[in-house]
């Protein structure tokens, strides 16, 4: 079963995962990888960091001239800013910590309880690990899974659909959003909302306030049947559901009408089955998002997340001084004001890293051919079921 392990702090020297357990033989190039981490740093309302960092992966085992040989897969993103934090971060030797000691909570960052839990004066050392900093390597694991996904025509795409009080009332389709959303400054394929989210974030910005949104990832051609029904464990929307709630700043996840459902009666949600000779098995709605006691339905999967809005204020909130108990405003040394865009393109690709897993379960992780050979017999014998390939 497909795993891994992400090490790294912040402004430490360099972000780095282990993948254990990609297929032999999988052609990685790794500029699609590259091209996901590109992503990942734009964004209209990112702060003055992503000037610094270009991040590119570097693939340091498991890959021989492009081509997996099925051994652990380590991976590193190299922090750029490390060399303007080397004196206060260096693993080993003498460093400077007074100097750059945080000592005042953010309210609504992982500061406070940090601090106490671990038994810590300087916050320094939670802020380097709970920052956001860390969904770069994860973006990388994602884009990798990505790879592995693309021999079945798997595709993910992602949109923002509401930046402060506006949300985008329109629905598009898989095809629109994947040629237009990387033209957008916030990732938004509606132009009306696109404007108006741009501006609710300057203006949050020179309120020094900050703003949260929602994105909706879309995955399409996952082959029915993938996860299941019999154990907590196994379900495909659980799965998700956890890796999008690790996201730094997500606070709710929905999949299909999603909350929408609970106002709804059964005979207006459910997505209702029909056969023809021509189509085979097949529905006319959506509602539930492609997912159906744990399993795809081989709809495409929609799933929606909403980010609060950044901890970090250019003009900070009440707090407490951790180790002199006075009261104070919260640390700020540099921070993004909205990050939703960015948030989107983590939420794709920490959602290719479970489709990937629940793909290996069910068709092998040993190598390629085999993978390719147990889909096609799987996707054959539906086919006496009733059920058309309708990738
Ligand atoms: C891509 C991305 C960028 C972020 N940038 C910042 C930031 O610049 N400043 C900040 O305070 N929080 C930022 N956050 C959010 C915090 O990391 C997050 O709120 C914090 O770790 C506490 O976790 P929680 O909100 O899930 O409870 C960012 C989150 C993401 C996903
Ligand atoms: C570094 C990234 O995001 C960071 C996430 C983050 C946080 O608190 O989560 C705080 C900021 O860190 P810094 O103080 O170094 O500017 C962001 O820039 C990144 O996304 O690559």
């Amino acid at each position: 079963m497909i795993r891994y392990l992400t090490s790294g702090e912040s402004h430490g020297q360099t972000l780095i995962a282990i993948v254990e357990g990609m297929p032999s033989n999988l052609k990685i190039n790794i500029d699609n990888i590259n091209n996901e981490l590109n992503k990942r740093q734009k964004g209209y309302g990112r702060g003055k960091r992503m000037e610094i960092e270009k991040d590119k992966v570097n693939i340091l085992s498991g890959v021989r001239g492009n081509i997996t040989i099925g051994s652990p897969i380590a991976i590193e993103i190299k922090n750029k800013d490390f060399e303007n934090w080397k004196n206060y971060m260096d693993p080993i030797g003498d460093i400077e910590v007074e100097s750059r000691k945080v000592t005042k909570a953010r309210p609504g960052h992982a500061d406070l309880v940090g601090a106490f839990k671990y038994d810590f004066e300087d916050i320094r050392n939670v802020l380097e690990r709970s920052s956001a900093r860390e969904t770069a390597i994860r973006v990388a694991v994602g884009a990798l899974c990505k790879e592995f996904l693309s021999i079945f025509d798997i595709k993910f795409t992602s949109h923002v659909i509401c930046i402060g009080e506006d949300e985008v009332e329109n629905t598009y389709k898989f095809e629109d959003i994947i040629e237009n959303v990387d033209k957008s400054e916030v990732r938004c394929v509606d132009e009306f909302y696109e404007e108006r989210f741009i501006e609710n974030i300057r203006k949050a910005k020179e309120n020094g306030d900050s703003l949260g949104g929602i994105f909706e990832v879309r995955i399409k051609n996952v082959p029915i049947g993938i996860g299941s029904y019999v154990h907590y464990d196994k379900k495909l929307d659980s799965n998700l559901a956890l890796e999008l709630m690790s996201i730094q700043g997500i606070k709710g996840i929905e999949f299909g009408l999603g909350f929408k459902l609970g106002k709804l009666s059964g005979s207006k949600v459910q997505d209702e089955i029909y056969y023809s000779q021509s189509r085979g098995i097949y529905r006319q709605t959506n509602n539930l998002g492609g997912i159906e006691g744990g399993m795809s339905t081989g709809e495409e999967i929609v799933v929606r997340c909403v980010m609060k809005p950044i901890p970090t204020l250019y003009t900070p909130l009440n707090s407490v001084d951790i180790n002199t108990l006075e009261n104070y405003k919260a640390s700020i040394e540099r921070s993004d004001n909205c990050a939703v865009p960015a948030a989107s393109v983590v939420a794709e690709n920490v959602c290719a890293f479970v489709i990937a897993k629940f793909m290996m379960h069910k068709f092998g992780s040993d190598n390629i051919s085999d993978i390719i050979s147990n889909y096609k017999n799987y996707l054959e014998r539906l086919k006496s079921r009733g059920w058309k390939n309708k990738l």
